[in-house]
């Protein structure tokens, strides 16, 4: 196994240490900020990850839903999902409006996605029956 070198590892051209605040704000000011925007940066990261993931399960979502001609959304599952989350986010003290509207908006691109897949799947559909129409 080889290290990887950090100068052509992902974020290689990242400067943590970017800033509008560097000529005008006391040094050791500073390190206090760079020493917290370093924990930002580490939950950001981690948030990419999640969101990855995330999106892999609802892609296989929309895949089941495209090959059982199911609908791209799904109101019912929305509404307890955002319950859910509200509850959740009281209990975190995170303020549940912007968990609904993150949700939300998470969601919205999730059924387009959906929508896309299904389009797709439709259209392959389509030559397929085509296909064994024009050999019939
Ligand atoms: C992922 C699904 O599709 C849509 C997206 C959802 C989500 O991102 O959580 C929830 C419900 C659906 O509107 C699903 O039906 O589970």
């Amino acid at each position: 196994m080889s290290i990887e070198d950090p100068t052509t590892a992902s974020g290689a051209e990242y400067d943590p240490h970017a800033s509008s605040l560097v000529n005008t704000t006391d040094p050791a000011v500073l390190d206090e900020l760079y020493a917290i925007r370093g924990s930002i940066d580490n939950f950001d990261a981690t948030l990419v990850y999640l969101l990855a993931e995330r999106f892999k399960a609802t892609q296989r979502v929309g895949y089941l839903k495209a090959r059982h001609q199911l609908p791209p959304s799904d109101p019912q599952r929305e509404k307890a999902q955002i319950e859910r989350l509200r509850k959740l986010a009281i209990e975190a003290h995170l303020d549940p409006v912007f968990a609904e509207k993150f949700l939300n908006f998470i969601i919205s691109e999730v059924i387009h996605h959906h929508q896309v897949i299904s389009e797709e799947h439709a259209s392959e559909e389509g030559v397929g029956s085509r296909e064994s129409n024009a050999r019939a």
